[in-house]
């Protein structure tokens, strides 16, 4: 029986590479997959996650982030509730790319997407993106940030069960919650609520 109260759609999004994939299979199935080929397209799974006695779930879209599949990533964006652009900490060109896919994201998400910054693969020692350079961009650009690692699980329960948080909170309350615990960082009040499936009503 899939006795859920809230349905959110969460959509990832950055360069190709930068762990997209595996962030997803870490979440939904709690491993880290050997040699994972390119995402063709769009691929998505699901999770159902408990979050104040509430089941919440989680349809999770895995974008390719190869230019090929622009097009159709694109009509992906229309329905997202949140979208978390991804880039790698220790790959410098998928940092430089943000702007570009921040323009995506104006032109085709919701204006009241929740939107969430993403540095992957902080187990690697060669980083090139210092933490703080990725938070500056965070906060500049009215995002959530968090450091991740798919192949270490660091922060990747975390980010997900945030984002189901936030956007139940947003959909009971119209309005974003205090946030004091510092988990997500560069937190900015917004006022703005999403439109949530809700199985309830
Ligand atoms: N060290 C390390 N490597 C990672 C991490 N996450 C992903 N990778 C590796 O990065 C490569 C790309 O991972 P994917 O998850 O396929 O990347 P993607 O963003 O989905 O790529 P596209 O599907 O082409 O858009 C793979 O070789 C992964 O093993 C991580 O947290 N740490």
């Amino acid at each position: 029986m899939d006795d859920y109260k809230f349905l959110f759609k969460v959509v990832l999004v950055g360069n190709a590479g930068v762990g997209k994939t595996c962030l997803v299979r870490r979440f939904t199935q709690g491993l880290f997959p050997p040699g994972q080929g390119a995402t063709i397209g769009v691929d998505f799974m699901i999770k159902t996650v408990e979050i104040d006695n509430e089941k919440i779930k989680l349809q999770i879209w895995d974008t390719a982030g190869q230019e090929r599949f622009r097009s159709i990533t694109q009509s992906y964006y229309r329905s997202a509730h949140a979208l978390i652009l991804v880039y790698d900490i220790s790959c410098q060109p998928t940092f430089d790319c943000l702007p570009d896919w921040l323009r995506e994201i104006e032109e085709y998400a919701s204006s009241k997407v929740l939107r969430v910054l993403v540095g992957n693969k902080i187990d690697r020692d060669d980083r090139e993106i210092p933490t703080r350079v990725g938070e500056d961009f965070a906060q500049r650009h009215n995002m959530y940030y968090l450091e991740t690692s798919a192949k270490e699980s660091d922060n990747v329960e975390k980010l997900f069960n945030q984002i189901a948080a936030e956007l139940m909170e947003q959909a009971r309350c119209k309005e974003l919650p205090r946030y004091d615990d510092g988990n997500l960082q560069n937190m900015n009040r917004r006022t703005t609520s999403v439109d949530v499936t809700c199985c309830g009503n």
